[in-house]
């Protein structure tokens, strides 16, 4: 009987879409899923692909089905259910067949599991996938980190299950260890960042502008054809717009305002602060989540000082105020995301290809977005240089920085709560102020600890003060 070309585990929302994905692509592929039931519907619901893929109830099957060197997919929870995976298969796998988390896994996990393939065996390769469910099914944009040699290995299985943008695929190789991971995790980071900025000007509409959600939703659905095209602005009018068919009520209406995560972009600032990047957009975000998870203290804070927003005087901003901002935070968001990939690549001996991360973040994943592309340029004709400072970007950050500052005064002024767009505002206007306030952060540190300050008139770093104490 003939074997697959290779294997996958973890037949949940994103497992089972990727399985029937490869299937489609032509490849043969051998499936096993922890709850044998799961793999048994899976591939009696997988229509004409059925005959691609085969069916297994327990690892020997699994691995006994696939040819060598094997090549086996991990589509399992990150954490401890990736590393029982990688042990339960070890007994069974020879030392050149290769092990792919595509999991959204931790890089440290991913680096570790990397040194102990290294010594030990089998190979190890952790991958990024974004997309969702749809893009696994039919086309997400992928992120490799290992050994170029294991990713050249699976690239054209890959890379014909990936989402292509002009005929070529959004897949690519960060770099060894961790790399691929990393660059998911500040993919998410962003993605958490996007998010947040849109649900603000969600809230401006609503609560300030007295909106319904259907007219945001056709406000986004308008955005969605200008210079904020992308997969997150459409899903957002999707959102606004649908209605729930047990209540008849707008679905926006009847979901409760608490989001969930499940790490990465925690990761993401976490990291960030290790490394001493700044990605305040992101690190509101997160905060924005983690404040979202406090209801009742919400609830008691209302009941206190009385709720926060209030409507805005008529026509005081405009739907294009807030697109306009939106698009000035947007840039400065991605611009903080670059930043980041790029201050991990000396402590990490990483050289993250920041041109190649846009071009495989245009289509497929969830930050897809018109801007990509010419992100993907700019980084090209200057890879060292933030993105705000990229002519094009610079032009349109010249041409919406004041409905920045007109969105988030107002929205301030009003007690309507914009964490991540105040904080877009706060990181230009400091990256733009060439003398700031640090003189006295210094003039502190120096007061209270002996801790030095340097001179703006003199050369050396160990200056004091005259303090007296
Ligand atoms: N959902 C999404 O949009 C995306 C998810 N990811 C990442 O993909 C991975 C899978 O996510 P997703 O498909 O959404 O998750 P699901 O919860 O839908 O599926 C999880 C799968 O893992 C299996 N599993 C769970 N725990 C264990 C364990 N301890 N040992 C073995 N198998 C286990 C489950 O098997 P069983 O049927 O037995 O429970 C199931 O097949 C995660 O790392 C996630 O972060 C990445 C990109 C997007
Ligand atoms: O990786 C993803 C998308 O890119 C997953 O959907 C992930 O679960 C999103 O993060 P969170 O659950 O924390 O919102």
């Amino acid at each position: 009987m003939a074997q697959s070309q290779i294997g996958l585990i973890g037949l949940g929302t994103m497992g089972g879409m990727l399985a029937l994905n490869i299937a489609e692509k032509g490849f043969d592929i051998s499936v096993f899923n922890r709850t044998t039931s799961v793999t048994k519907s899976f591939h009696e619901n997988a229509g004409e692909l059925a005959s691609k893929i085969t069916p297994c109830e327990n690892l020997e099957d699994l691995v006994a089905s696939i040819a060598k060197p094997r090549a086996i997919i991990l589509m399992v929870p990150a954490g401890d259910p990736v590393d029982q995976q990688i042990a339960a298969l070890r007994a069974h796998l020879d030392a050149d067949d290769l092990i792919i988390d595509a999991g959204n896994a931790n890089f440290h996990d991913t680096e570790r599991r990397a040194e102990e393939a290294a010594k030990a065996g089998p190979r190890f390769l952790g991958i990024g996938v974004s997309g969702g469910e749809e893009g696994a099914r039919h086309g997400p944009a992928i992120m490799g980190g290992g050994e170029q040699q294991d990713w050249d290995r699976v690239a054209p299985i890959l890379n014909a299950i990936a989402a292509k943008f002009d005929g070529t695929p959004c897949a690519g190789f960060m770099g060894k260890g961790g790399s691929g991971h990393f660059v998911k995790a500040v993919h998410n980071g962003i993605e958490y960042a996007d998010m947040q900025m849109i649900a603000e000007t969600y809230g401006v509409m609503r609560d300030g502008m007295g909106l319904n959600s259907q007219a945001c939703g056709d406000i986004f659905a308008k955005w969605d054809e200008g210079a904020l095209k992308s997969y997150l602005i459409e899903i957002s009018g999707k959102v606004a717009r649908a209605t729930d068919p047990e209540s008849g009520e707008p679905m926006l209406d009847i979901i409760l305002d608490r989001a969930g995560q499940k790490g990465t972009g925690r990761w993401t600032v976490i990291e960030a602060q290790h490394l001493a990047a700044p990605v305040p957009v992101i690190e509101a975000a997160v905060m924005a989540r983690n404040l979202s998870s406090r209801l009742d203290a919400r609830k008691q804070g209302e009941d206190m000082f009385g709720a926060a927003p209030e409507a805005l005087p008529e026509g005081a901003l405009s739907a294009e105020d807030l697109e306009n901002a939106l698009i000035a935070g947007k840039i400065l968001c991605y611009a903080q995301g670059f930043e980041l990939l790029r201050s991990a690549n000396a402590p990490f001996d990483w050289d993250l290809p920041l041109p190649d991360i846009a071009l495989v973040w245009r289509d497929g994943c969830i930050i897809r977005s018109a801007m990509l592309d010419d992100m993907a340029s700019a980084l090209s004709e200057s890879p060292d240089r933030n993105l705000m400072y990229a002519p094009y970007f610079a032009d349109l950050l010249k041409a919406h920085h004041g409905a920045l500052r007109k969105v988030v005064s107002i929205a301030a002024a009003h007690g309507l709560a914009v964490p991540a767009l105040s904080m877009a505002l706060s990181y230009f206007d400091t990256m733009r102020t060439a003398r700031g306030t640090a003189n006295m952060i210094q003039g502190q540190r120096d007061f209270f600890g002996a801790h030095g300050f340097e001179r703006t008139d003199r050369e050396g770093t160990d200056f004091h003060g005259p303090w007296a104490m």
